[in-house]
C-alpha cells in the first residue's frame, strides 16, 4: 500500500497542500532511519583496530539509539551498553556507537538488535569476552496497544569470557549502573 493509499484510507485528502510532499518525505525519512542495510562495514572500521597492551574490560556506556519495530514500524529508543574485553587489539572508540547505529537503523526487535551488535564486536575484534546490554521503550507499547508508557525493555548479549565468568559480568553491570561520573 503506496503512502497515497494510505492517506487516502484513514480519510484523509492527499491532495491538500500539507500532504502532497508526504509520500515523498516519507520515503526519504525511510531511506534515512533504514540506512543500516546499506553499511559498508570495512569503511565503518576503517582500519580503526589497535594493538595494544591492555587486558582489562573496555565499557562503552549510554550509546543512544533509534530503532524501529519490525511489527508496527513504530520507534523502539532508548540506550546500548557495550564492553569487550582486549584479546590484543582495541578498536576505536567512536566505531561502538557506529555499529550499534548500523543494527539500529534496521526493521528489528530488540534481542536480534542486541544479539547482531554482540555477534559483530566478536568478529571484528575477535575479544576474550564480549557484553551488550539495551534498554528500550517501544512506541507500539506506549501509544497504541497495552499503552504502558512505563515499561522498559531490557535486552542482554553474553559471549566467551563475559558470559562463563560471573565476576566480569558483574563488574560491566556495576559499571553500567553507576552514575557518570562526568555529570
Ligand atoms: N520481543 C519483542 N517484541 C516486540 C518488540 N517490538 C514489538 N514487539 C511486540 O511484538 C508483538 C506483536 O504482536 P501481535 O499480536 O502480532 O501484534 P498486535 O496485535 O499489534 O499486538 P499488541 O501490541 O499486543 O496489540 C507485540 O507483543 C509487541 O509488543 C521487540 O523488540 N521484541
Ligand atoms: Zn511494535
Amino acid at each position: 500500500m503506496s503512502v497515497h493509499d494510505l492517506l487516502t484510507n484513514i480519510g484523509e485528502d492527499p491532495e491538500r497542500e500539507g500532504l502532497l510532499n508526504t509520500p515523498d518525505r516519507i520515503a526519504r525519512m525511510y531511506d534515512e532511519l533504514t540506512a543500516g542495510y546499506h553499511v559498508d562495514t570495512e569503511k565503518l572500521i576503517n582500519g580503526a583496530l589497535f594493538n595494544v597492551d591492555y587486558d582489562e574490560m573496555v565499557i562503552v556506556k549510554d550509546i543512544e539509539f533509534y530503532s524501529l519495530c519490525e511489527h508496527h514500524m513504530l520507534p523502539f529508543f532508548g540506550r546500548a551498553h557495550v564492553a569487550y574485553i582486549p584479546d590484543g587489539k582495541v578498536i576505536g572508540l567512536s566505531k561502538i556507537p557506529r555499529i550499534v547505529e548500523m543494527f539500529a537503523r534496521r526493521l528489528q526487535v530488540q534481542e536480534r538488535m542486541t544479539k547482531q551488535i554482540a555477534d559483530f564486536i566478536k568478529e571484528t575484534i575477535q575479544p576474550k569476552g564480549v557484553a551488550v546490554v539495551v534498554e528500550g521503550v517501544h512506541m507500539c507499547s506506549m501509544m497504541r496497544g497495552v499503552k504502558k508508557a512505563e515499561a522498559s525493555m531490557i535486552t542482554s548479549a553474553y559471549l566467551d569470557q563475559l558470559k562463563n565468568n560471573r565476576d566480569l559480568r558483574t563488574e560491566f553491570i556495576d559499571h553500567i549502573n553507576s552514575r557518570r561520573s562526568m555529570d
